[in-house]
């Protein structure tokens, strides 16, 4: 039986007073298990990013719950709200986040070394997560000195370097040009195969979305849709499209 890592329950979100309402989400239930890898297109305002946020324990659902380890992750303190996010939650943000001071290296292994692992460990994480990222030849540089394809790479091997519960990426193509997109989806995907991690991503991007096992289609505050991968990337890649299209909705717009 697979594992549930999250479940989201009835999932409200309303924006601004009763009179100028918003209702950014209208009930969203999802359950994501060990070793899913899910993509969440939707038009522009159709409740990504407030979803992700209320996931990712950045921002609070007006009504619902999402359980992670057994617990409503929208009701606990703040100090355990840090601890959560630190060992149980990766993050990639479109624009890498990665500390200008640090080299690439001291970057990834920031999360194990606030830990407290020992420097050994930290750096045998490092050196293994970077091999696999094909990042062996710039752990000794700094952000400057580095790619954007290859800064995301790095900020992908931080989000893992905790072994965490379930790794939210946020339009992590978003700035990379395609060749340097297709080399980060392609270790996520790697990565993901392999059993090591558990992935949700929100893209505007339907190629990125391709990578995914599973599409998660939102529109005005609901799940409208899934879709699901068989075998073959690129016939997914034509399902999300002809779904998109008869949706009416181009989402690679605005
Ligand atoms: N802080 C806020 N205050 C008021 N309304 C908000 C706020 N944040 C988002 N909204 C509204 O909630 C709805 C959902 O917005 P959200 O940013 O989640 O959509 P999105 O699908 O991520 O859009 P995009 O693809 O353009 O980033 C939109 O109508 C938006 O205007």
């Amino acid at each position: 039986m697979k594992n549930k890592v999250v479940e989201v329950k009835n999932l409200v979100k309303n924006y601004g007073a009763k009179d100028v309402q918003t209702k950014a989400l209208k009930g969203i239930d999802l359950v994501i298990y060990q070793n899913d890898f899910i993509a969440v297109m939707g038009p522009s305002g159709s409740g990504k990013t407030t979803l992700l946020n209320i996931l990712s324990t950045i921002d609070k659902p007006s009504l619902g719950a999402v359980i992670l380890d057994e617990r409503d992750i929208t009701r606990i303190s703040n100090k355990e709200l840090s601890k959560l996010r630190r060992d149980k939650i990766g993050f990639i943000f479109q624009d890498y986040n990665l500390l200008d001071t640090m080299t690439l290296e001291d970057n990834i292994a920031l999360p194990l070394s606030l830990n407290g692992v020992s420097a050994k460990e930290c750096m045998e994480r490092t050196k293994e997560l970077g091999s696999l990222f094909g990042l062996t030849d710039h752990l000794k540089k700094y952000p400057y000195q580095l790619s954007g394809g290859q800064k995301q790479r790095g900020a992908a091997c931080r989000a893992l370097i905790t072994n965490p519960e379930i790794i939210f990426a946020d339009e992590p193509t978003g700035a990379l040009d395609s060749k340097s997109g297709r080399e980060l989806l392609d270790c996520l995907k790697r990565i993901n195969e392999e059993g090591r991690a558990t992935i949700l991503m929100v893209t505007h991007d339907s190629f990125s979305a391709s990578y995914a096992k599973d599409v998660y289609i939102l529109s005005d505050g609901m799940i409208k849709c899934r879709i699901s991968r068989g075998a073959e990337r690129k016939e997914f890649y034509d399902r999300i499209i002809d779904v998109q299209t008869s949706m009416g909705g181009d989402f690679l717009c605005e």
